[in-house]
């Protein structure tokens, strides 16, 4: 049994009002369990992790686990939608599609609680996918070896594409990321005074502005990388030199080694900024993401499902520098991420994303039938 599009719709606009951050997702999670718990429990076995939730559906005849994976976390945006069920934890926000993921994933979860599958389907809802990421602890955890799925799906809003259109591709989606922050050490002093401080707003400028010649002069041109840095701190008032300042930044690079590259150039560089400012410079390394990389065959089956079905548009995907910790559970796990059109204004986390809700029944109703007609295989 499919939920009503009013379900849907009142389940997506319930999580979107409390978006929580990675690991605290203690509402979201309350709400998951209660909808699952008003489901049929006969196929059911859940098993909560941290924040987040394992749930088993039996199958009836299984020769097979398939894992179908949502994230629930949401994320530091002040959200400027003006919407009736904007956020109502000030400062988050649903900005990157999760409230979606969710509702999509409890509404194929609801069908096939009613409708037993032929073969086992292993739904996870992963916390902390913005960062500090769910996807690898969750994968070492007894109850996911136990439960390990022969292959894996999941999807990812896509406000750039129309409604009823679904896109991806073989190989690399989505980029390699690494999480950094810097921090800048120096001597404050008085603003008059330049010649006795070390002003950690000029030395940090002078960093953050010098990173982006790792990309233009480090890294080949026929690969690519991203430095973003998304986020500084410093200073105090404007008659005072700092002497501090704090950034947070990310990579992105379509290879592997192009990732080594660019962390060994911000550690030259730190050493460099170091020296010709006279400050200390630390560089810590946040959470690194695998690249998502679809498997060649999995993703063929569903692209040509995709094709074949009047209801829905395909279009070939292009690889995107975005990052998801799907690619931990793909490193390992054969399997896919698509994009689900769902169109906007805005973009994914800016704080006037509004995506159109008439894309969950369609991903719903694509996903449910595409499932079934792999477990008649
Ligand atoms: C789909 C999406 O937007 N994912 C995030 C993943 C963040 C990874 C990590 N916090 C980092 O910034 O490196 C993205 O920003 O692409």
């Amino acid at each position: 049994m499919i939920y009503s599009d009013d379900v849907m719709i009142e389940l997506r606009r319930d999580f979107h009002k409390i978006p929580e951050p990675g690991f605290e997702e203690f509402k979201t999670s309350a709400r998951i369990k209660k909808q699952v718990d008003d489901m049929p429990q006969e196929y059911l076995t859940i098993e909560p992790w941290e924040t987040g939730y394992f749930i088993k559906v039996q199958g009836s005849n299984p020769s097979q686990t398939i894992g179908y994976r949502t994230d629930i976390d949401g994320l530091p945006v002040d959200e400027k939608t003006g919407l009736p069920f904007a956020s109502e934890h000030e400062g988050f926000m649903h900005a990157c599609g999760h409230d979606f993921h969710m509702t999509i994933a409890l509404s194929l979860l609801n069908h096939f609680a009613h409708e037993q599958p032929k073969d086992n389907l292993l739904f996870i809802f992963q916390p902390a996918e913005e960062g500090p990421g769910g996807a690898e602890p969750m994968m070492q955890s007894a109850i996911f070896k136990q439960w390990k799925p022969d292959w894996m799906m999941a999807l990812h809003v896509d406000p750039l594409r129309q409604v009823g259109t679904i896109s991806t591709k073989p190989g690399l989606l989505f980029a390699n990321t690494g999480e950094f922050n810097l921090h800048l050490e120096g001597k404050g002093g008085h603003a008059a005074f330049p010649h006795d401080a070390n002003d950690m707003v000029v030395a940090s400028s002078y960093m953050v502005t010098q990173l982006q010649s790792i990309i233009s002069r480090r890294i080949n041109p026929l690969d690519s990388a991203v430095i973003t840095i998304g986020k500084i701190e410093s200073g105090k008032k404007e008659n005072i030199i700092a002497d501090r300042a704090d950034t947070e930044g990310t990579i992105r690079t379509r290879s592997k080694e192009a990732m080594q590259l660019v962390k060994q150039n911000i550690l030259d560089m730190g050493e460099g900024i170091s020296k010709s400012f006279q400050c200390n410079v630390d560089v810590e390394w946040g959470s690194s993401y695998k690249q998502v990389w679809n498997d060649e065959a999995r993703v063929s089956s569903f692209m040509n499902f995709v094709e074949a079905d009047p209801n829905v548009q395909f279009e070939l995907s292009k690889e995107a520098m975005t990052g998801e910790d799907f690619g931990f559970f793909l490193d390992e796990i054969p399997g896919f991420m698509f994009w689900l059109g769902v169109d906007g204004e805005a973009g994914l986390h800016e704080p006037t994303l509004n995506p159109k809700e008439a894309a969950i029944p369609i991903a719903v109703e694509t996903v449910k039938n595409y499932l079934t007609s792999e477990m008649k295989r």
